[in-house]
């Protein structure tokens, strides 16, 4: 039997997949690595913690290996998007990576505005300038570090750093580029204009493949440490939203995601670069080739959920904490949650604004309180999906990954809310899986990327909508609504306040 790896270098943790030639993952690892939130507003990592992590998995993983590692033909990678890994001349990092969530580039953001134009910054990149988009962190490291910025040779994302470090190659991938704000997302290649606007050399920016294209093979030091054949073929990989949308067949007009990991994403599959979504939505290219999608982003969704059980169960497993959520009727008794614990992104582009439980009260309890988390995450998503719907979009079903796919109360509440089928796959590791179908196809395994999913994925259960929960929903998401436009100014006097 053949085997291909999935690297799906997450937030929170490097997760590995060995999947065989039917699709089925026969091994899993994990392996966890911290994040650094030194002030409010900042998300960092440290890249080697990313390599090591990467490093000590793929050699757990084939210590457990009974098979012979030269049947692993191929490994690519799905990595958390935009964070900007800063290199020397050597490849090596100049500083920590500053991450997708990190938030303190809010002027450098109109900077962008200033510079480009808000019309000319959409028609070449098709998107807005967010803070947690690359070319913003750029220019805060230019402004408030120049000396290091000097060092700086080119730049990488996550997944591109651990590729580096396991091949000796540097590439970026055109899904993952598309959330630079440096890529000309219909020419498929580095905008010079916005790179002469910021003075950024073309070489600042690394060569671009595909995300199935092959890049290289594994340096013999790396084969030595982690037990792989020198010979596994590497396959470029791409944004973590990227792969999740094809490890979940999400590869044709009509199919939706919504992915918890921690952040939380609705995607739809586009098949061209023509539609408008006015910047509302992030619209990126594919990780299959030539198409593209589009999505809304929650920037704390299952991050809410860790927060909650960090916090207050600390010691206790997540299905711990959630044990008897499925009692607590929807709407948790008359409490709300709004999950803007380091701001949000979709549909409020806001740095500043923060977090609520609404409507506390004595009778309480803390089952009732992680029943508000996971109805706020959730409603948070169904924002996204109803920007989908305004845009003429038919969402009837729904495949649902990551950690919200592993609790059956918060599939059903999935569905409640968005009001549309939710499809639970046999494995909710769409990143992997994804990463892992690109080196599969890659290979040659298969014809095509749909021809692969065919293959490699199966549903394992659906989620109906209950009509009388959808009706008490409907009512609940336009109190929960409220509560952003309540709490804004608030938090906005509160922001001299913080950490
Ligand atoms: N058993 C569980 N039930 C519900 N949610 C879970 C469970 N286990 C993990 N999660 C949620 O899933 C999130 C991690 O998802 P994952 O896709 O691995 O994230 P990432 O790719 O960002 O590292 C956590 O933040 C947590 O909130
Ligand atoms: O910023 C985005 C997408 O624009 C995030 O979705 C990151 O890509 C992080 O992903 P996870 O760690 O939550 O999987």
């Amino acid at each position: 039997m053949k085997y291909v790896i999935g690297v799906d270098l997450g937030t929170s943790a490097v997760k590995i997949l060995l999947v065989n030639q039917n699709g089925v993952v026969t091994q899993e690892v994990s392996k966890e690595y911290p994040l650094f939130q030194e002030k409010t507003g900042y998300s960092e990592q440290n890249p080697d913690d990313w390599v090591n992590q990467t490093v000590a998995g793929l050699s757990d993983l084939l210590k457990d290996f009974t098979g012979d590692p030269a049947d692993i033909e191929g490994i690519s990678f799905s990595g958390q998007m935009h964070g900007l890994v800063l290199l020397d001349e050597l490849g090596a990092p100049l500083r920590n990576a500053i991450l997708w969530n990190d938030t303190r580039t809010t002027a450098e953001c109109q900077d962008i505005y200033d510079t480009v134009g808000e019309k000319r910054l959409l028609e070449l990149t098709k998107n807005p300038a967010l803070e947690g988009f690359t070319l913003p962190k750029i220019l805060w490291v230019k402004k408030h570090e120049p000396e290091l910025f000097t060092k700086a040779k080119t730049f990488v994302l996550p997944k591109d750093y651990v590729r580096l470090k396991l091949t000796g190659k540097i590439h970026m991938d055109y899904s993952d580029a598309a959330g630079t704000l440096l890529l000309n997302v219909s020419e498929k290649a580095w905008s010079k204009e916005i790179c002469n606007l910021f003075e950024l050399s073309t070489d600042f920016c690394p060569p671009l493949v595909g995300s199935h294209e092959e890049v290289g093979t594994l340096l013999s030091e790396v084969a030595e440490r982690t037990g792989l054949s020198e010979h596994t073929r590497v396959f470029a990989g791409g944004a973590d939203n990227a792969c999740g949308a094809i490890g979940s067949g999400i590869l044709e007009e009509g199919r939706t995601l919504a992915s918890i990991g921690t952040s939380g994403v609705v995607l739809s599959y586009e098949s061209s670069d023509e539609k408008d979504f006015q910047g509302t939505v992030h619209y990126f290219n594919h990780g299959a080739p030539n198409a593209f999608y589009t999505m809304g982003v929650t920037l704390a969704a299952g991050y809410s959920l860790s927060w909650f059980k960090d916090v207050f169960a600390p010691e206790e497993s997540f299905s711990n904490l959630l044990a008897g959520v499925e009692t607590v009727p929807p709407g948790a008794n008359g409490l709300l949650f709004t999950p803007y614990l380091v701001g949000e992104r979709t549909p409020h582009v806001d740095s500043t604004i923060r977090a609520s439980f609404i409507g506390m009260d004595g009778s309480h309890e803390r089952k009732d309180f992680a029943r508000a988390v996971l109805e706020g995450i959730t409603f948070s998503l169904h924002e996204s999906v109803e920007i989908f719907r305004n845009h003429g979009k038919t969402i009837d079903t729904v495949v649902s990954i990551g950690g919200g796919a592993k609790n059956e109360a918060w599939l059903q509440m999935q569905a409640d809310i968005f009001n549309a089928k939710i499809v639970k796959l046999a494995s909710e590791q769409g990143p992997g899986m994804g990463a892992a179908m690109l080196a599969a196809y890659g290979c040659g395994w298969f014809e095509s990327m749909t021809e692969c999913a065919d293959q490699f994925l199966k549903v394992d259960k659906e989620y109906v909508p209950n009509e009388a929960n959808v009706e008490k929903y409907q009512e609940l998401f336009k109190l929960y609504q409220t509560v952003y436009t309540q709490t804004q100014e608030l938090n906005k006097q509160l922001v001299k306040f913080r950490k």
